[in-house]
């Protein structure tokens, strides 16, 4: 009876997490010795045979995790881990070589051909695949690992992870799990880990060089720096409150860090790009050429963009979440005054914006634009502009003239969205600005330091400048209040790298992983 409750439990968990990827009900509970299993025995090992009254294994006990690491799916290739103690006996009871044998003596880091059977009935063959096995803790998560590698297709994959499912010592990983033991293990820290779920998340290739940095654990070095910084300081203090002499720290240190932490937290989200101008000048175009499809509706009407309308796309290599808005101007329409408002705080609220003008209706002279009064507010040193319909102007409008115009900003483009005039230098000189102006050079990814991605870790710094201000605050006389202050001030860098009670966040940092990482 309990044998046949343990299959369709397991057999649910299986087909569960495989079709629909939801959490694996924990409750559910398996029946089994302790013992460990006889991997060369053909037939369902009895020592294994559930019977009333036998120790149950609860999820906790179960320290052997298992999960399918690649997207399910058709595909070429699935790849299954298995991580924890018993990794070596799942090998032993799941694995035979070309003959139908057990596998010889794992030769670790070294991928080996295989058959994966049912470990029930080890003479039915699941699939032909390869497995590779690492011994802990020279491994991702620091324990034993196995990974097994088969066809990819639904029906392998599931008769995989059911034949792993009934080994009564493994459970399914919960989500982010694998990563959450590498961390345990003292194999990542925490920007490590952030930077991980980034690289898998990154969508252009700033966000692939910058996570992959984080995962590198270069973040983790420069935070260790600083406090380490903090911390010789705080031994300097505290020999000045013993011996009455003491050390500075320096005060642009955090300064610098949390400005960085502020450019890089946009890269990381996207940067956003606000289109504005006056009606009619070729905003919805722009975002049409941009995105290289008719996402905005263009018509000769004056007034066609209402509402605000959102693309995120790729320029040189970042995330940019560029917005078209409604031309700026005078209007008693009810609907495209609030169109009008919204553009204004869609604006406002950018970390950069372009201003799109009509050659043709603001070029006053030769040497003059002349910038319509309803937009003028708008203009900041984020600003740049560009001087659309050069075909409508009766000499060719080059860029070099563009920029004698007296405008606010030397960034100045002239195109013609329709013919494609100056276009490609437009597009070119875009993806330059913004990357200089994010300091950025995709390029030269190996000169740069790295860039603080994450809120919580800006929040920290923040803190620890807090701290350290206020040390910077007290005098000789005070020392023991300005060694308190560095005291905090390091724990919060601590925090950063979880190195410092933060149990509170690691839930939060591991939660958005995939089960299988
Ligand atoms: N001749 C010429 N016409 C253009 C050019 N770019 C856009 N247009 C035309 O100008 C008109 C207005 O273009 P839109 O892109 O809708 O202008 P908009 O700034 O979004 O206008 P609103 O949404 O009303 O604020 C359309 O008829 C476009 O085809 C250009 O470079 N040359
Ligand atoms: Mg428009």
């Amino acid at each position: 009876m309990w044998y046949t409750f343990r299959y369709n439990a397991n057999n649910l968990i299986s087909r569960s997490f495989i079709t629909r990827n939801i959490r694996v009900p924990r409750p559910i509970r398996v029946l089994a010795t302790q013992t460990k299993w006889n991997s060369t025995s053909t037939t369902f090992p009895s020592r294994l045979r559930v019977r009333e009254n036998t120790p149950v294994l609860s999820d906790a006990q179960r320290k052997t995790i298992y999960a399918l690491s690649s997207p399910p799916g058709k595909a070429g290739v699935a790849v299954i881990r298995i991580s924890g103690p018993e990794a070596s006996t799942a090998r032993e009871l799941l694995l035979r070589n070309s003959k139908g044998s057990p596998l010889a003596q794992a030769e670790p880091w070294k991928m080996q051909r295989c058959r994966v059977v049912n470990p029930e009935r080890p003479d039915q063959l699941l699939d032909d695949g390869l497995s590779v096995f690492f011994r802990g803790p020279k491994s991702f998560t620091t324990e034993d690992v196995l990974e097994i590698h088969v066809h990819s297709g639904r029906a392998i994959v599931a008769a995989v992870l059911n034949a792993i499912a009934q080994l009564p010592f493994c459970r399914p990983a919960e989500p982010g799990e694998f990563t959450r033991r590498a961390f345990n293990g003292g194999r990542v820290d925490l920007t490590q880990v952030e930077g991980l779920r980034d690289l898998i998340d990154a969508e252009t290739e700033t966000q692939r060089v910058m996570a992959l940095r984080a995962a590198g654990g270069e973040m983790r070095e420069q935070f260790e720096r600083l406090r380490t910084d903090i911390i010789h300081c705080l031994a300097m203090v505290e020999a000045l409150i013993d011996f009455g002499e003491g050390e500075d720290i320096e005060e642009g240190v955090f300064e610098q860090a949390r400005q960085e932490a502020i450019q890089g937290e946009i890269i990381r989200n996207g940067i956003r790009l606000a289109i504005f101008g006056p009606p009619n000048a070729g905003k919805s175009s722009l975002l049409n050429f941009l995105a290289q499809r008719e996402a905005a509706i263009v018509t000769p009407i004056p007034g066609t963009t209402r509402d605000i309308l959102e693309v995120s796309l790729d320029i040189g290599g970042l995330p940019v979440i560029v917005a078209d808005t409604a031309g700026l101007r005078q209007t008693d329409d009810v609907v495209e005054s609030i169109g009008v408002e919204r553009a204004r705080n869609m604006v406002q609220g950018s970390d950069i914006s372009l201003c799109v003008l009509s050659l043709q209706e603001t070029l006053e002279s030769k040497t003059a634009i002349k910038i319509p009064r309803s937009v003028q507010p708008l203009i900041t040193p984020n600003t740049y502009f560009l001087l659309n319909k050069t075909d409508l102007v009766p000499n060719s409008f080059g860029v070099k003239d563009a920029a004698d115009l007296g405008l606010p900003h030397e960034r100045v483009w002239a195109v013609s969205l329709t013919t494609g005039e100056g276009a490609p230098e437009f597009l070119s000189g875009l993806a330059a600005t913004l990357q200089e102006h994010f300091h950025l050079d995709c390029g030269s990814a190996s000169s740069q330091a790295p860039i603080i991605t994450h809120a919580r870790h800006r929040a920290h710094l923040e803190t620890a400048s807090r701290f350290i201000e206020a040390f910077l605050q007290y005098d000789a006389n005070d020392v023991v209040l300005g060694a308190e202050e560095l005291r905090y001030a390091a724990q919060a860098v601590g925090k950063i790298s979880g190195l410092i009670d933060v149990e509170d966040v690691l839930d939060a940092v591991f939660r958005d992983f995939c089960i299988g990482k």
